[in-house]
């Protein structure tokens, strides 16, 4: 890769030398990241902390950085959808990997693990509200990822789904890294994760305007691709597993699954899957 000097105005430090949207240096981040949407879920994961060392807010970015077991570690809000984890990953990589002093990238890389805590609904009738899902693969129905670089690897996943839903674009396919994976083996159900570029009509849900793609839930639900199937919605996981793969960082996406979606159902318990989510987390990376 071409090391220039990025210029001031593209990689933007604010006046204390913090990160622009972040509002981290590089000190305040472990190499180990959970990450999750909503800012209030950051301290229901850094309550298990055994000592936090560095809290900031800025936006709907709240970092907790402390330590567990022995181990640094940091926890992060997201926000929602894929433009803020553009966002987050490309400011999270240049915190390792510039030199924000001379605004060259690092001879040395340095890779991070970060492993993303989420809500989730499922679309298949035997994957119920309460269940642990580990996504094995994302893919992107937003257009994140036309502005990147192609991505390697198989998109036989996204070439369907184009055809069934007749997109006028493809769809982007990424997988989570397998060492991240094998660690939830067991604690975790895996699938193939749909994200979307928001949480009604492009998820299927008719409130007050109809969604332009008819029966898309059910046509999703249905489809086989060489056996495989589709299992739930949400709306970052495929730009995590996307930007990892470009940006050499190791990724996972955990999800707890609230509704289901086949039965029309929300779960009125989701808060305590989101704690068994947290707990479960923590236990298999051995925090
Ligand atoms: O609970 P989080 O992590 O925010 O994840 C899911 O919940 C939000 C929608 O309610 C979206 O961000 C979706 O991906
Ligand atoms: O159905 C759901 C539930 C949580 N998050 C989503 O994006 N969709």
């Amino acid at each position: 890769m071409e090391n220039r000097h990025i210029p001031e105005s593209e990689l933007i430090l604010n006046s204390d030398g913090s990160i622009y949207h972040l509002h981290l240096k590089p000190e305040h981040l472990a190499s180990f990241v959970f990450t999750v949407g909503d800012p209030d879920r950051v301290p229901l994961v850094s309550q298990h902390f055994e000592q936090i060392d560095f809290k900031i807010k800025k936006r709907e970015f709240v970092t907790h950085t402390g330590w567990k077991n022995g181990k640094r570690l940091t926890v992060m809000s997201t926000g929602m959808s894929t433009d803020n984890i553009e966002i987050l990953l490309t400011e999270l990589d240049a915190l390792v990997n510039v030199d924000l002093e001379s605004r060259l990238l690092k001879t040395k890389k340095t890779q991070l693990q970060i492993v993303r805590l989420g809500t989730s609904g499922s679309l298949q009738l035997d994957i119920p509200a309460g269940s642990l899902l580990a996504s094995e693969i994302g893919i992107g129905l937003d257009t994140l990822m036309m502005f990147y670089p192609h991505l390697a690897g198989n998109h036989d996943l996204a070439h369907a789904i184009q055809k069934e839903l007749d997109l006028s674009f493809l769809p982007y396919q990424a997988a989570a890294d397998s060492d991240l994976l094998s660690k939830v083996e067991g604690k975790f159900i895996k699938g193939i994760t749909l994200t979307c570029p928001g949480f009604y009509a492009p998820q299927g849900r008719h409130v007050v305007l109809k969604p332009r793609i008819q029966f898309m839930l059910e046509r999703l639900s249905d489809l086989s691709i060489d056996g495989k199937r589709l299992t739930n919605f949400e709306m970052e996981t495929a730009a995590y597993y996307a930007l990892g793969e470009l940006l050499g960082h190791q990724m996972l996406s955990l999800n707890a699954i609230v509704a289901n979606r086949p039965l029309k159902k929300f779960d009125p318990e989701a808060n305590k899957t989101i704690e068994r989510l947290i707990q479960a987390a923590l236990e298999c990376f051995g925090f």
